[in-house]
């Protein structure tokens, strides 16, 4: 039986002369959808693989990392390489591939002493265990098994773009299997996990028919076993459904496609796609409530043309990251990237690749390091304000999301430094200690958290990390007490933010620092990255 496609979507095939049409098939909706809701849900996936090798440190069937594990993941006792949280996921993981694969890695501990394989090699092995040992008639329709000698493809076969994989020959030469590899790399999506990073690997024929946008109007969160697809803007009856394939590949050229959508076609960038948005309005609830700065950014487009932004790009990438963790060498890289996109600063476009990910990764070193945290939060203040409203227009998205919960993180331990008074003697930066000290920091997080748990719960799946953690730090905050007041003020602007007196209360003690910390980031880094100390010896 082929696989079942939710009953919200439906399958357009272009006419078969449509040659000129590289898109050959596209999911469509049955229904309208608003904003933030779910379109389908794909919890029977062909494939579903943690990366490489945490294989060893998450559940083989459910995804569940060992770190959120109430107990120690249990390993297979035959092959003792892929583990399992406990006795039913070890069952089912058996039927879906285990018993396929189990004997491969048994031989690969004894004869290589090695514990895991790569996800592509795993991948391609359990589609070819699943094919030879029949059984599985998605899986044979999706590789287009027996399909030949009938004369055609199936409805399922899915696209491999393997003439294009084979133009591209160092790609080519690195893949084992390649034809299948080429199907699975074509249609796969990454499966992101919150702290984790990429966790590994989904494959859907029904979810592998969505085709690309610059512009999407859905997105794809996972929820273990399950793809969660979602609406980012309000989509129509009958509307194609797009997602953005960039979060689960580099580059689009590993897809050998010239994108056709509206993006491409007129050359736009992040500030005028999200001029166009129709979810600007969404961000009432948000760190950027300020509309009219998404309408019209104030960015000077006559400082960088696109065509410098697009070589300040290729330069970027080209750049290598030191593999050690010498400080020297990091702030080495630092300090070329930010040159690098200096015409960007100019025009103040802080939304536009690369310079949001060179901020962010400068931050997040600042972030885990004990002498340079407290100059981590103008930096996060600064990407929530700045960058992520105009990349992620929608406030659901889940990273916008992280970001709020990263400043919050980082508000518990300058919160601290600021009562024990340590923060004044390790910090050079005035305006920044006296932010901070000026500031109800306990009315920011509460703030924060009502904006995680809010849009947290539309675009995201319920037991994703970040949100439990979001929840559970705002039950806390609101069992503290003596901050009555200040609680019900968040609470009746949670409920209106247009409560023109919770409003004012939001802009003046939240809004307020938050954007005065954020006006210290791009002075700080430069300090820092020109080799003044903001920390106190
Ligand atoms: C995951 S499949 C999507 C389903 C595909 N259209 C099909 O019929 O099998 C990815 C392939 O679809 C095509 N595709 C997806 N988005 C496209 C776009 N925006 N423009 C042109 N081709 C696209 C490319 O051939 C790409 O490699």
């Amino acid at each position: 039986m082929p696989p079942q496609l939710p009953s919200t979507l439906r399958i357009h095939h272009s006419p078969p002369d449509s040659s000129n049409n590289p898109k050959r098939r596209s999911l469509h909706a049955t229904v309208p959808f608003p904003a933030g809701s779910t379109i389908a849900t794909f919890p029977a996936p062909l494939l579903a693989l943690p990366d490489g090798a945490t294989m060893r440190t998450t559940c083989n069937h459910c995804l569940l990392p060992q770190s959120q594990s109430t107990g120690p993941l249990k390993a297979c006792t035959a092959c003792r390489a892929a583990v399992y949280c406990g006795a039913a996921c070890q069952r089912a993981h058996w039927r879906a591939a285990h018993k396929g694969e189990c004997g491969m890695f048994r031989r690969v501990r004894e004869e290589v002493g090695k514990e895991w394989l790569p996800t592509a090699v795993r991948a391609v092995a359990q589609v070819m265990v699943a094919l030879l040992r029949g059984g599985s008639p998605s899986m044979a329709e999706a590789f287009g098994e027996g399909k030949e000698e009938e004369g055609g493809r199936g409805e399922w076969v899915l696209e491999g773009n393997v003439e294009g994989f084979k133009r591209e020959e160092a790609v080519w030469r690195d893949m084992e299997l390649q034809a299948t590899a080429a199907v699975i790399q074509t249609n796969a999506f990454n499966r992101l996990d919150a702290d984790t990073g990429m966790a590994g690997i989904f494959l859907d024929a029904g979810l592998a028919m969505v085709n690309h946008s610059c512009v999407p109007n859905a997105f794809i969160g996972f929820d273990k076993r399950t793809a969660v697809l979602r609406a980012e803007r309000p989509i129509e009856e009958g509307d194609e459904i797009t997602i953005s394939y960039i979060a689960r590949h580099e580059a689009l050229r590993l897809y050998h496609f010239d994108c056709d959508c509206s993006r491409c076609k007129d050359d736009l960038d992040v500030y005028q796609v999200c001029q166009t948005s129709p979810v600007i309005h969404l961000n009432t609830f948000s760190l950027q409530p300020d509309l009219s700065r998404l309408h019209n950014p104030p960015v000077d487009r006559s400082k960088v043309s696109k065509a410098e932004i697009e070589t300040i790009y290729k330069k970027w990438q080209s750049l290598t990251t030191p593999e050690g963790d010498d400080e020297a060498e990091h702030l080495k890289l630092a300090q070329t990237r930010w040159e690098l996109c200096r015409p960007l600063v100019e025009a103040k476009m802080w939304a536009v690749e690369p310079l949001p990910t060179t901020i962010l990764q400068l931050a997040t070193r600042w972030q885990t390091s004990y002498k340079m945290v407290v100059y981590a939060l103008p930096l996060l203040c600064f990407l929530s304000t700045e960058c992520d409203p105009y990349k992620a227009v929608a406030p659901f998205m889940p990273w916008r999301i992280k970001g709020i919960v990263a400043i919050i993180k980082l508000l518990a331990v300058t919160g601290e430094f600021t009562a024990s008074g340590a923060l004044a003697t390790r910090c050079t930066h005035e305006g920044l200690v006296g932010t901070l000290a000026m500031a109800d920091q306990v009315s920011m997080c509460e703030a924060l958290l009502r904006l995680a748990v809010h849009h947290g719960s539309i675009g995201a799946a319920e037991d994703w990390e970040v949100l439990k953690e979001a929840k559970s730090m705002l039950e806390d905050l609101e069992s503290l007490e003596g901050r009555e007041q200040e609680s019900t003020m968040l609470r009746r602007w949670a409920k209106d933010p247009e409560d023109p007196e919770a409003a004012a209360f939001f802009e003046d003690q939240v809004l307020r620092p938050i954007n005065t910390l954020s006006s210290f980031a791009v002075e700080t880094l430069e300090a820092m990255l020109a080799g003044k100390s903001l920390v106190k010896k």
